[in-house]
């Protein structure tokens, strides 16, 4: 099975180029949904993060607390390490056990959206080839500032959180540039 990794900067379009890609009939595993899926009540990720980040982390209504999450993971590198080496693993399970169903049911392609493809390395292995989408940073936080409400500050230590879209680029093997309006992104 030939399987492609998509990666990029936080809001620098892959969900935007996943979506074209969808829309072609391509078949697109998208790391923050499996994110979302293996921190949902009763799973292992979210029991892991009660232990070890305590109940502060969890709502009333036994759901993680996305917010509180966030700012744990985009202001503290100590903390984000920990929270990664929880939620991680577990994402890579999931994504296997989709990409063995994708093996078994004889699929040919298969479009990998990760994020942190490159930050956490432990995937990259697994990918025939690698795209990068980009952006400038300052499209990523004006794009930011629009879509998540998010101030100036909350966008750089997002931006600031990953490896830089520049050295990302540099390790791609395609690079889609996402700069201009999506119907130019190419
Ligand atoms: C921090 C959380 C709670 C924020 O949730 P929220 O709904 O606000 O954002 P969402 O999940 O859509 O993520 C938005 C973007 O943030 C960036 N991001 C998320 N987690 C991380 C991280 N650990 N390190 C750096 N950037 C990250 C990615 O670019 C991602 O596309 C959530 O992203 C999370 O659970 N992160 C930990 C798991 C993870 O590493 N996911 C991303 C890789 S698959
Ligand atoms: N070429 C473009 N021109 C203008 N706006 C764009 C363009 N591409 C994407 N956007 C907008 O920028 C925001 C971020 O795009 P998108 O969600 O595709 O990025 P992402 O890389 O998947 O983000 P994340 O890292 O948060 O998952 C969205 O609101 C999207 O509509």
């Amino acid at each position: 099975m030939f399987i492609v990794g998509l990666t990029g900067g936080i809001a620098s379009g892959k969900s935007s180029v996943t979506k074209m890609l969808t829309q072609l009939g391509v078949d697109v595993i998208d790391g923050d949904l499996v994110a979302r899926e293996v921190v949902k009540p009763g799973m292992k990720a979210l029991e892991l993060m009660r232990q070890r980040l305590g109940e502060d982390v969890i709502l009333e209504s036994g759901e993680m607390d996305r917010k509180r999450v966030a700012d744990i993971i985009f202001n503290d590198p100590s903390k984000r390490q920990l929270v990664n080496s929880i939620i991680h693993p577990q994402i890579y399970k999931y994504i296997f056990r989709q990409l063995f169903v994708y093996l078994l049911t004889l699929r040919q392609f298969v479009v990998l959206d990760l994020p942190l493809l490159y930050e956490s390395g432990k995937m990259r292995q697994y990918m025939s080839q690698i795209i990068v989408v980009k952006c400038s940073r300052e499209q990523q936080i004006q794009r930011l500032m629009q879509r998540n409400d998010y101030t100036e500050e909350e966008c750089i230590s997002r931006i600031d959180s990953q490896m830089s879209l520049d050295e990302k680029c540099l390790l791609a093997d395609i690079v889609i540039d996402n700069s201009q309006d999506l119907i130019h992104t190419d």
